[in-house]
């Protein structure tokens, strides 16, 4: 349940962040679009700036060596130098090449951008050198004979000049690397006869300084390389590329893009890349130059500037008010986002609870109804008019209707046998009276004709607007009462014999005695006594005693009608009830009924006595019930005394006795 909330919750954490990212995107990549378009203008414009102000401070060497080399004075010496020696010339030569000396460390100071500057004649020879450094002795005399200057600038025109490709020069002292580059032309005399080369050794680390290190665009970085790729920036601290190294080792993305085009752009992975080439053979337009000679393989040269690559993070952490904002929207929408997935989920299991409550509710009232039709027992209710307004499944089956029969329909009473409904109705009084219970016991009467001994125990469902119904619990008695019936049997009943005893004598005769007053008729009681009784126990035993008796039971039952009551009263003696039975007809019962006895031996075996049959007698006293007489007691004193008569006078003999 849980992993289902926060596998919820985290795909609730997600949509929004999907969509608000894709509402934002598009917004900042358009900002990131302008940024890069400004950053592409920007990267545009200096590099142009620093390609012009290059070229600017080439041609303004290009014009300074050549306005140089149209000093008269150079000229006259070494036109001199040529010429054949003599102390005459020593003496102008020295005198000369102090004047050039002091003319040259002046330029030096003048320009302020070269290292040195250096006069060769045509033999090669290096006939005055002036350099930076005045503290340096002055430098031997060098021979430019085989150098590819000499011969390279040797071979040029008037107003021509040979530019070597740049080169690292001496540390200055502070180890700090220098580079340089050397501008030569050649020396003419006016009539263009050859004189020599003048030299100035241009400071390319101060002339590209700014390159090297731009510190007014320290996020930028300026590239400089020869034709082949080889750095041409000198200095710019320890993290620069050094000096002469190849750049497609360096920064191999930038090469490649600055190798493949003379000019072009191109989107590096942390910065946006602007190049062109710079020939100096040929840029010079500016200049007074003639023809520009160069060292093939190094020119032109590639100048670059590799500006950042604005990105998008960069965009967004550009104002602080901005990002804050993006990150409210995203918190505030993810907030949202989880509070409705989590109010929905709550409501889902709700729902969940309620439809599992409901269908337990339904489950245990379908449960309640099964049980409530289909109890042991019937249930009904009835409104205050006693009309049934429910009755389970049982109660109906008990009385054989179907509900729709009933309900709504029928008077409950009608259902109860008349003999029952004085009872009913009590009860039901009871129960619409502030006691608000009634008990019954009736007989429903069903619809098969048939009755069904109930009991019924109702209690009145009461609100504040007063009685409602009256709800009744019907239990069946059948069982009960046939339980009773048997139980009620055996009380009146003699085991040994299966006759009635005294009890049901004298419950029968309370019937026959108002039976027989109301309709007049005589009834008749005979008493009878075995004889000897005593001596038939003692001589053959107690169980053929209860034999004999049993015999007699048997006999005296066939002796007699329908309707007569046989009883057992207790030992040997016995009493029957004849109804609507004169003295003369009593007493002929009474007759006949001893002669049957004793001429009916009992089967008793050959154990107890020979021939198996034990012969037995019994005397009988006759009396009738007289009228007005409401119990049979004075009756039977009546006929004990005509017994008693009859065992004195002998046994075995049939005794009236009057009163
Ligand atoms: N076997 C048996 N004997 C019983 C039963 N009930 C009573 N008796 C006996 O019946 C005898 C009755 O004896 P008595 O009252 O002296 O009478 P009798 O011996 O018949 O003498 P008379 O009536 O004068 O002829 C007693 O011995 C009782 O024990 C019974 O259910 N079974």
């Amino acid at each position: 349940m849980l992993t289902s909330l926060w596998a919820r919750l985290t795909w609730a954490g997600l949509f929004p962040v999907v969509l608000v990212t894709a509402l934002l995107y598009p917004i900042f990549n358009a900002q990131l679009d302008d940024r890069t378009a400004r950053a592409r203008g920007t990267a545009a414009t200096t590099l142009e700036a620093e390609y012009e102000r290059l070229r600017q401070a080439m041609n303004e060497s290009l014009n300074q060596v050549l306005v140089t080399v149209e000093f008269p004075l150079l000229q006259r010496y070494l036109d001199t130098v040529q010429q054949t020696q003599s102390p005459a010339h020593e003496v102008a030569l020295q005198r000369d090449l102090e004047q050039m000396d002091a003319l040259f460390r002046s330029l030096l100071t003048h320009f302020g951008r070269y290292t040195r500057l250096a006069l060769i004649d045509q033999a090669g020879r290096e006939r005055l050198s002036a350099t930076t450094i005045p503290m340096l002795p002055p430098p031997p005399k060098v021979d430019h004979a085989d150098t590819a200057l000499f011969e390279e600038a040797t071979a040029l025109q008037p107003g021509d000049l040979y530019i070597s490709p740049p080169r690292l020069g001496a540390a200055d002292g502070d180890e700090t690397v220098t580079a340089a580059i050397d501008i030569a032309t050649p020396v003419f005399t006016p009539s263009g006869r050859r004189l020599g080369v003048l030299l100035f050794t241009l400071d390319w680390s101060r002339l590209t300084a700014h390159l090297a290190d731009p510190h007014e665009h320290s996020d930028t970085q300026f590239l400089l390389t020869d034709a082949r790729g080889s750095w041409l920036l000198a200095g710019g601290g320890e993290r620069a590329i050094p000096f002469g190294s190849a750049l497609a080792t360096e920064w191999p993305a930038a090469w490649q893009a600055m190798a493949a085009s003379p000019r072009g752009e191109a989107k590096l992975d942390k910065h946006l890349l602007g190049f062109h080439t710079h020939d100096v053979r040929i840029h010079h337009y500016q200049s007074q130059a003639g023809m520009i000679v160069s060292d093939p393989d190094t020119q032109p040269w590639r100048l670059g500037i590799a500006a950042p690559r604005p990105t998008l993070m960069k965009v967004l952490m550009e104002s602080r008010g901005q990002l804050m904002a993006i990150v409210l929207v995203y918190l505030l929408s993810i907030t949202v986002a989880a509070l409705w997935t989590f109010g929905h989920y709550r409501q889902r299991s709700l729902r969940q609870s309620a439809l599992l409550l409901s269908r337990q509710a339904r489950q245990y009232a379908g449960e309640v109804q099964d049980l409530y039709e289909n109890a042991p027992c019937g249930y009904h209710s009835l409104d205050s008019a006693g009309r049934v307004v429910k009755m389970n499944r049982t109660e109906l089956d008990w009385l054989g209707y179907r509900a729709d029969e009933i309900i709504g329909r029928r008077l409950y009473r009608d259902f109860i046998t008349p003999g029952s409904r004085d009872a009913f109705d009590a009860a039901f009084q009871q129960v619409l009276s502030d006691a608000r219970e009634g008990a019954a016991e009736c007989e429903l009467l069903c619809r098969d004709g048939t009755t069904l001994p109930v009991a019924i125990q109702a209690t009145a469902q009461v609100t504040a607007a007063g009685f409602q119904y009256s709800r009744a619990t019907v239990f069946d008695l059948r069982e009960r009462k046939r339980l009773e019936a048997s139980l009620e049997r055996q009380a009146m009943t003699d085991p040994l014999t299966g006759l009635g005893n005294r009890r049901y004598l004298e419950d029968q005769a309370a019937m026959e005695i108002a039976r027989a007053q109301r309709s007049g008729a005589p009834l008749s009681l005979i008493a009878i006594d075995l004889d000897h009784f005593k001596y038939i126990n003692d001589t053959h035993g107690h169980d053929v005693g209860d034999l004999v008796l049993q015999a007699f039971a048997g006999t005296a039952r066939q002796q007699l009608r329908n309707g007569d009551v046989l009883c057992r009263m207790g030992g040997e003696e016995f009493a029957i009830l004849l109804p609507d039975t004169t003295r003369e007809q009593a007493m002929k019962v009474a007759e006949r009924l001893r002669q049957t006895i004793a001429g009916t031996p009992v089967q008793v075996g050959e154990e107890v006595i020979a021939g198996g049959r034990l012969a037995y007698s019994a005397s009988l006293g006759v009396t009738l019930v007289s009228a007005g007489e409401s119990s049979l007691k004075p009756a039977i004193k009546r006929a004990d005394r005509g017994l008693y008569a009859a065992k004195a006078a002998g046994r075995n003999r049939t005794q009236w006795h009057a009163g």
